[in-house]
C-alpha cells in the first residue's frame, strides 16, 4: 500500500544553518508516529515542512502519492493534513462552539448546524461546553478544542476531517490530571477512526502508551525510525539524548 507520507532527503537551510538534513521517512496509512528529539532537534521545522508553513530548499514530500512539496498549507488541508501547535491558538472572544463553526467555513463547509457542532464537540468530549468562551476552557481542553477543529470539516458531509494530523506537543501546558483524558482521546482518533498521527511529545509515558512507531531527530537529521521498544535501545539514540543533556 502506498505510504499517506513520503518524505525523500527532506532539506531545509535558512540563513546558512541547515535545520533539516536530508530527512528521509514513510509514514503509513492509520500510523500513529512519535517525532521525539532533544530541543531545536528540528521537530517543529519538520512539521512547517509537512503543513507547508515553509518551503524546504531540497527534497520532496508526497501525500497519497501525489508530489505536495510546493503546494501552500490551504491545499494540503483540503488533502486532509491537519495540525496544531505547540502553544495552543484559541481566540479569547469567541465562543468554543463558534471555534468548530470556523473551523468547518475555512474548510468550505457552507451550512453548520447546531447539531452538527454538538456531534464534533461531543466527539472530543467538549459536548457541554459550546456555549462557553473558548478562553475560560482548562489548557486539557483548549487541546480538545483544537483536534475538534481539524475533525470540523466533517460536519455536513464535508471531507472526513484531517486524515494526517500532525500535533505538536499536545500536552504542552496540560496539567497533570489531563493528559490521561487527552492521551485516550488521540488514541482512539487513530485507532477507532484510522486517522494517521504524527505526534511532537516530550511526555515519554504519552509517546511510550501511543506511538506504534518512534522516529528520533538530532541535529536536523532523522536517527532512527522504529518501534518504540527497539528505538529506546538504540545507543545513537541514547547517546544523543544523554549528549544534550535532556
Ligand atoms: N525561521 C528560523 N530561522 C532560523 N533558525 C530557525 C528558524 N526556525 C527554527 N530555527 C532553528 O532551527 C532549530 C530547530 O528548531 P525547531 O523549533 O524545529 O526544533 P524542535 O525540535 O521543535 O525544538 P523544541 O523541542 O525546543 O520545540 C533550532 O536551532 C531553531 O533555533
Amino acid at each position: 500500500m502506498t505510504p499517506v507520507l513520503q518524505l525523500d532527503r527532506l532539506s531545509w537551510s535558512v540563513g546558512g544553518a541547515t535545520i533539516i538534513n536530508e530527512v528521509s521517512l514513510d509514514v503509513g496509512e492509520g500510523e500513529l508516529l512519535a517525532v521525539i528529539g532533544p530541543n531545536g532537534a528540528g521537530k517543529t521545522s519538520l512539521f512547517n515542512l509537512i503543513s507547508g508553513l515553509t518551503s524546504p530548499t531540497g527534497g520532496t514530500i508526497r501525500l497519497d502519492g501525489h508530489a505536495v512539496t510546493s503546494l501552500p498549507p490551504h491545499r494540503r488541508s483540503r488533502r486532509g493534513v491537519g495540525r496544531t501547535f505547540q502553544s495552543s491558538s484559541v481566540f479569547s472572544t469567541m465562543t468554543v462552539a463558534e471555534h468548530v463553526e470556523l473551523a468547518a467555513r475555512s474548510a468550505g463547509v457552507r451550512r453548520v448546524s447546531e447539531a452538527d457542532v454538538r456531534g464534533v464537540l461531543a466527539r472530543v468530549r467538549l459536548a457541554d461546553r459550546g456555549a462557553g468562551l473558548a478562553a475560560g476552557l482548562s489548557h486539557g481542553d483548549k487541546r480538545k478544542l483544537e483536534l475538534a477543529m481539524l475533525l470540523a470539516p466533517t460536519l455536513a458531509g464535508g471531507s472526513a476531517g484531517a486524515r494526517l494530523m500532525l500535533l505538536d506537543e499536545p500536552m504542552a501546558g496540560v496539567a497533570a490530571e489531563e493528559t490521561g483524558e487527552l492521551t485516550d482521546l488521540i488514541r482512539s482518533l487513530h485507532r477507532d477512526e484510522g486517522r494517521t498521527v504524527l505526534l511532537v511529545e516530550h511526555h515519554m509515558e504519552v509517546v511510550l502508551g501511543l506511538a506504534d512507531r518512534v522516529a528520533v531527530m538530532h541535529h536536523g537529521q532523522l536517527l532512527a525510525a522504529a518501534a518504540p521498544a527497539e528505538v529506546m535501545a538504540n545507543a545513537t539514540v541514547q547517546q544523543a539524548y544523554l549528549g544534550d543533556e535532556l
